[in-house]
């Protein structure tokens, strides 16, 4: 199967200007392939869903693409105000910093996004104080206009994370990570273990946020019907590699390599 990158030069790059890119990204813990030689694009606004069965690499894909784990091969580039990045050619500390203001991450186990011990307003302002912010008036403000845009009730702005809700823990880690409004938001399955109904206006709630700040997205999920609520193109990953990609309503439609066949039927089914 082609996929656009490999294929693609620095300049017709300039010319199209995906937000990011993946060249041949490979990681493997040990013997055992996390994933293998995954090349893609993201471009403005686009949200792209990346599913497969448990064990296919998702998850390991996109801690490489988000700049939590550093590959064993290929690059990750990203595109800041016409300048080109290689994610993992940068200085520790300057990637770092990019981690904690240019790129969001919403965890499955609110766990790793949300720190515990500290309230939900403190949360929300660490990564403003990392831009710089020092104003605690502003801070707060800030962080009070987050719980409002996200649905929490602003009230609870000094409650410890651990008197929330799991649906409410999520739009704390989406307030967390785009209070400081980066343009690439990376969620690896933001809605698993939560119920229907929580579920469902989470997923409103990313799909107005998507359009409102034209965020670029890479949606890790297990679940094709979350997917397609949100996601415009689907990558399908099986034993750590892509073995298909294609517009989410063409997969849907047609798609071609088996284990798509089996995973669009079976969500028929269900
Ligand atoms: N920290 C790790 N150490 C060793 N092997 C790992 C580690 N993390 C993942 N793997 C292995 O890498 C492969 C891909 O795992 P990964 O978690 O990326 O898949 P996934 O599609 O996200 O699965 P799931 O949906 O269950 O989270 C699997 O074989 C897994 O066992």
């Amino acid at each position: 199967m082609a996929f656009s990158s490999e294929s693609s030069n620095q300049a017709e790059w300039a010319a199209k200007e995906p937000v990011l890119r993946a060249v041949r990204l490979s990681h493997f813990y040990g013997q055992r392939v996390g994933c293998a030689g995954v090349s893609l694009d993201l471009w403005p606004g686009e949200v792209l869903g990346i599913v497969g069965e448990s064990g296919s690499g998702k998850s390991t894909l996109l801690r490489c693409l988000s700049g939590w784990q550093e590959p064993s091969q290929g690059r990750v580039q990203i595109r800041r105000e016409g300048e080109v990045l290689d994610l993992y050619a940068l200085e520790e500390s300057v990637r770092r910093r990019l981690l904690r203001t240019q790129i969001g991450v919403v965890f499955q186990r609110a766990e790793e996004g949300v720190r515990m011990r500290v309230s939900a307003g403190g949360n929300i302002g660490e990564r403003l104080m990392a831009e710089g912010m020092r104003h605690y008036g502003r801070l707060r403000e800030s962080a009070r206009r987050w719980m409002e845009r996200v649905e929490l009730d602003p009230a609870r702005l000094d409650d410890l994370p651990c008197t929330y809700s799991g649906g409410m823990l999520q739009r704390l880690q989406i307030a967390k990570n785009l209070v400081t409004e980066p343009r690439l938001l990376f969620l690896d399955e933001p809605t698993t273990g939560l119920d229907v109904s929580v579920q469902a206006r989470l997923l409103d709630l990313l799909r107005r946020l998507v359009r409102e700040m034209n965020l670029s997205v890479v949606m890790v999920t297990h679940d094709l019907a979350v997917a397609r609520v949100l996601a415009h193109r689907l990558l399908v990953m099986m034993g750590g590699q892509v073995v298909e990609e294609g517009l989410m309503d063409r997969v849907l439609d047609d798609p071609q390599h088996p284990y798509t066949q089996l995973l669009v039927s079976s969500r028929l089914v269900a």
